[in-house]
């Protein structure tokens, strides 16, 4: 057996026992965890220092600060998220217990990408322990230091058997990719997306795929430029550009693009000084390769600030590219460097126009002042995620679903959303062995007069109202008492059992049954009745 064999065995080994079901073990995993990017913080930012020249405060703030939010909340809402989720009901299974009763999947696959590394490997992890299944982790293998920690620490913390790291590169991923897993979530590019889908189909696997492709930000002319372009700055420049939701290009109107030139150098100079290259908070290109693509990409455009790169160093300037054609190298990829096109545009008709043109983006942005040209562009455009006024933020709101649509991604995750991305919500139904003559409309022989009931009985809505909801909840309580009293009064035991069993419905139809439209009169007669919900 393969290395990656005995892993998969393992974990799925350990989760036929059951241990990751029951909700304290979960919690002891997550706080566990906690511990990690407690104690161990600075072997994880020695590592990315390495990786990717990331300071230390910067991989807490972009990194581990996230994570233990995302821990924090999913120890605080666990016995919340996992609990039956009760669901309306229709007059045929209104005395049933309806409920969604979210459950584990099994064994998940997370493959993670290497410009975040632990951002991206470990919180579809804890999406994947908070749902009690067992997890493959299989960090990025360009991230060299960062997966060695990934996979020497996370023994020493979580149930090794449960949640083992597999690293490697391609040849690894491939040999995990043969085997059966329950889910697998992919975060990365689009062709590597293609890879995994493909390989989760020879099992009917499902998938998650975070991936990426080109998010355009769009200047509105009626806006505080300056503001604008310090964020802007802030979402194009962070990790030297290798973001999954970086701002890939401005779009403008011709008459600002001067000033958004000035403001956007202005404010690299605060953030990274006059010289970037040895400023502490400017990152590095993750390696050569990279390196390379990203310079060859900036030869047929005008640059208009920086521009210049030191390849022993994977050191690329920040970089603003001036009128950008829409076939230029530029625009035909997603940048993943600091390099900024701005394209000019008439307005905000021609900003749609050419956003709709190119594949649905991870995120889209929009700076404006008016908003009705926030509501066009979210209105008439698609995007994974739509920010207006700022950049980067919505991945760190939890109660937002994070992932792409279309060429971006499918499937999503974040709090909430991790948990139902990793569980089966399954759908549960519990009746009791009474009330057989209800039925009765579905066995055969098939009538006329018993499709009309069936017509009742699926058909009927309760479009209550609050007001109707008051009103049916002060008849029940009327109908409560009215049970009690007869309980306490009726001394007879053949009473007693009757009214405590009974529960029955009569429905007096003008019309003939099978006819649309009747108007119906209900006469509920209730004298025992199971409401789990009443929404
Ligand atoms: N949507 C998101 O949340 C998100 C987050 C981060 C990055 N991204 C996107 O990821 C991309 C950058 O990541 P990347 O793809 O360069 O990362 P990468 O090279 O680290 O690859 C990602 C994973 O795929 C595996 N892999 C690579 N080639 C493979 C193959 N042929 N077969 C099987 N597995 C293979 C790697 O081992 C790695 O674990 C960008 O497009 C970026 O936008 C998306
Ligand atoms: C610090 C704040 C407010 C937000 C963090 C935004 C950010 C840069 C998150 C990283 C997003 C991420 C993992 C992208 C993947 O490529």
């Amino acid at each position: 057996m393969s290395r990656e064999q005995q892993a998969v065995a393992r974990a799925r080994k350990a989760f036929e026992t059951g241990r990751s079901r029951p909700l304290e073990y979960r919690i002891i995993q997550l706080k566990n965890l906690q511990r990690l990017f407690i104690e161990r913080e600075k072997d994880i930012s020695d590592a990315i220092k390495k990786d990717l020249n990331k300071s230390e405060v910067g991989t807490q703030l972009f990194e581990t600060l996230g994570l233990e939010g995302e821990i924090n909340l999913a120890i605080r809402k666990l016995k919340e998220w996992a609990a039956p989720r009760p669901v309306e009901k229709n007059l045929l299974t209104l005395s049933d217990t309806v409920y969604i009763q979210p459950e584990p999947l099994g064994l998940v696959l997370i493959i993670g990408a290497w410009n975040y590394p632990w951002a991206v490997t470990i919180q579809p992890l804890i999406g994947a322990i908070a749902a009690g299944n067992a997890a493959v982790v299989k960090p990025s293998e360009v991230c060299v230091h960062t997966a060695k920690v990934m996979e020497d620490l996370l023994p020493l913390y979580i149930d090794k058997e449960l949640y083992p790291v597999v690293t490697g590169g391609v040849a690894e991923t491939q040999e995990l990719l043969r085997q059966r897993f329950d889910y697998i979530f992919y975060t990365g590019n689009g062709t590597v997306g293609k890879v995994i889908m493909e390989a989760a189909a020879k099992h009917l696997t499902p998938v998650t795929l975070e991936l990426g492709g080109k998010s355009p930000c769009y200047i509105d002319k009626n806006c505080d430029i300056s503001i604008a372009c310090r964020r802007i700055t802030w979402g194009k420049y962070t990790n030297c550009g290798q973001t999954c939701i970086a701002p890939d290009y401005i779009l403008c109107d011709p008459s600002i693009q001067d000033r958004v030139i000035e403001e956007v150098k202005k404010s690299i100079k605060d953030f990274y000084t006059e010289n970037p290259k040895t400023c502490p908070d400017y990152g590095r290109i993750i390696n050569q390769r990279h390196f390379k693509r990203i310079m060859a990409l900036v030869g047929d455009s005008t640059v208009a600030a920086g521009g210049d790169g030191d390849e022993s160093d994977c050191f690329i300037a920040p970089t603003v590219l001036r009128d950008v054609k829409p076939d230029a190298k530029v625009m035909q990829e997603e940048i993943f460097g600091p390099i900024l096109p701005i394209l000019p545009v008439s307005g905000l008709d021609e900003a749609i126009k050419f956003i709709n043109k190119g594949e649905k983006p991870l995120a889209l942005y929009v700076f404006s002042a008016d908003e009705k040209v926030i509501s066009r562009m979210r209105d008439e455009t698609s995007s994974g995620g739509f920010l207006a006024n700022d950049c980067l933020v919505h991945f760190s709101v939890s109660s937002l679903p994070f992932g792409g649509v279309g060429n971006s991604g499918m499937g999503c995750y974040h709090g909430k959303f991790s948990f139902d991305q990793l569980s089966h919500l399954r759908g549960c139904l519990i009746k009791k062995l009474k009330m057989e003559g209800v039925n009765n409309m579905r066995y055969p022989p098939h009538t006329p007069k018993k499709l009309g009931w069936a017509r009742f009985f699926f058909l009927t809505t309760f479009d209550l109202g609050w007001a109707g909801r008051m009103l049916l909840l002060a008849l029940m309580a009327v109908v409560a008492a009215f049970v009690l009293q007869v309980r306490e009064t009726q001394d007879s035991d053949r009473l007693r059992s009757r009214v405590k069993n009974s529960y029955l419905i009569s429905v007096d139809q003008t019309q003939q049954p099978g006819c649309r439209n009747s108007s119906v009169v209900i006469k509920i007669k209730v004298l025992h009745m199971h409401f789990i919900y009443l929404h």
